[in-house]
């Protein structure tokens, strides 16, 4: 028997309690307002775009999109992340990544104010989050896939927990929470040996790899739970994750689905984040 663990009720309770707690700033005369920079148009950033506005808007938080084009300086981007640093208006910054080539994530990531940086890109946030300090912000997406075993009741403390990937982006923050969180973590990735033994030996398994269907039924253990977190366009054009979801469901006890799954928690989580970093900057 098997539940698919689906993003939009946990997305769906999230926003219920974000509403209501933005109609209590607002009627402090406090706005709470997000800015996303984006530079160029890659399809990717477009689509995560599209659902952070639609979620902000939905919960009551401004919006901002600073679009700079792809070939803005490193000088000219610093400078404009500087100007919203100081902006009074602006509670929280989203930086799209990957940024292109000739600009320095590493000098970036020192620039934009930790108070501000509502996804983790600050080296000062990325310490809170190894240190479990709750006034910081870990990025949305590892966040989500938090939230989800959650409102599922899935148990984490204890458990064997593999985690498929190790960015910066999903594998290692996700592992790092989750560690926090009292499971006892494996990481595995591209040079990892007998990958499908140890993913089987799991309890609940985490795919962030970039690669679509990769994972399949002899990488998950009878009755484990399923985290989908990739999103990936399949020759068909259709979106799918890392999971060969068809092949793993029946195995599985709980499996996310793509789309549908984490992609629709992070935008949540996203917003609840401006919303947290809007009350610490007006000492509430
Ligand atoms: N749901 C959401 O909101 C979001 C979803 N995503 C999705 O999550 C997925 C992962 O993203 P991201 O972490 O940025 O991807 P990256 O490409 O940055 O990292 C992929 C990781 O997977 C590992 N890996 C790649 N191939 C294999 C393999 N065959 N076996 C084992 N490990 C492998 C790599 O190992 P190594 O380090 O050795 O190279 C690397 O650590 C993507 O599908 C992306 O679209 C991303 C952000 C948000
Ligand atoms: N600093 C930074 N953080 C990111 O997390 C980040 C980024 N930059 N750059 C771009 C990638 C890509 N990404 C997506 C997230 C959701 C959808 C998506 O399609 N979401 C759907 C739901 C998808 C589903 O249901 O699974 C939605 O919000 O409605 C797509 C892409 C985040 N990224």
């Amino acid at each position: 028997m098997n539940t698919i663990i689906k993003g939009k009720p946990v997305a769906d309770r999230m926003s219920e309690k974000l509403i209501k707690e933005v109609e209590v700033l607002k009627s402090k005369s406090i706005n709470p307002k997000l800015t996303i920079i984006r530079v160029g148009t890659r399809p990717d950033d477009l689509a995560y775009e599209k659902g952070a506005l639609g979620r902000c808007k939905k919960i009551g938080i401004e919006t901002e999109v600073v679009e700079l084009p792809e070939d803005v300086t490193q000088k000219d981007f610093v400078k404009e992340l500087k100007r919203l640093n100081d902006d009074d208006l602006v509670n929280g910054i989203l930086i799209f990544r990957p940024l292109p080539n000739h600009i320095d994530e590493g000098i970036v990531k020192y620039e934009i104010s930790p108070e501000k940086d509502v996804d983790c890109l600050s080296p000062i946030n990325v310490g809170k989050m190894i240190e479990g300090d709750k006034t910081g912000f870990p990025p949305c997406t590892p966040t989500a896939v938090v939230e989800i075993l959650k409102h599922y009741n899935v148990d984490i403390q204890g458990k064997n927990i593999v985690v498929l990937g190790r960015s910066m982006v999903v594998g290692k923050p996700v592992a790092l929470l989750l560690l926090n969180e009292d499971a006892t973590v494996t990481v595995c990735h591209s040079k990892t040996k007998e990958i499908d033994k140890i993913s089987s030996n799991a309890d609940i398994v985490i795919a962030a790899i970039g690669r679509g269907r990769f994972v399949k039924e002899n990488f998950v253990g009878e009755s484990a739970v399923v985290i989908d977190v990739g999103i990936n366009i399949d020759e068909d054009e259709k979106m799918c994750g890392d999971i060969d979801f068809d092949n793993v469901k029946d195995k599985a006890s709980m499996i996310t689905p793509v789309p549908g799954g984490v992609g629709s928690v992070t935008t949540s989580i996203l917003a609840k984040h401006i919303v947290k970093a809007c009350k610490q900057q007006n000492n509430l």
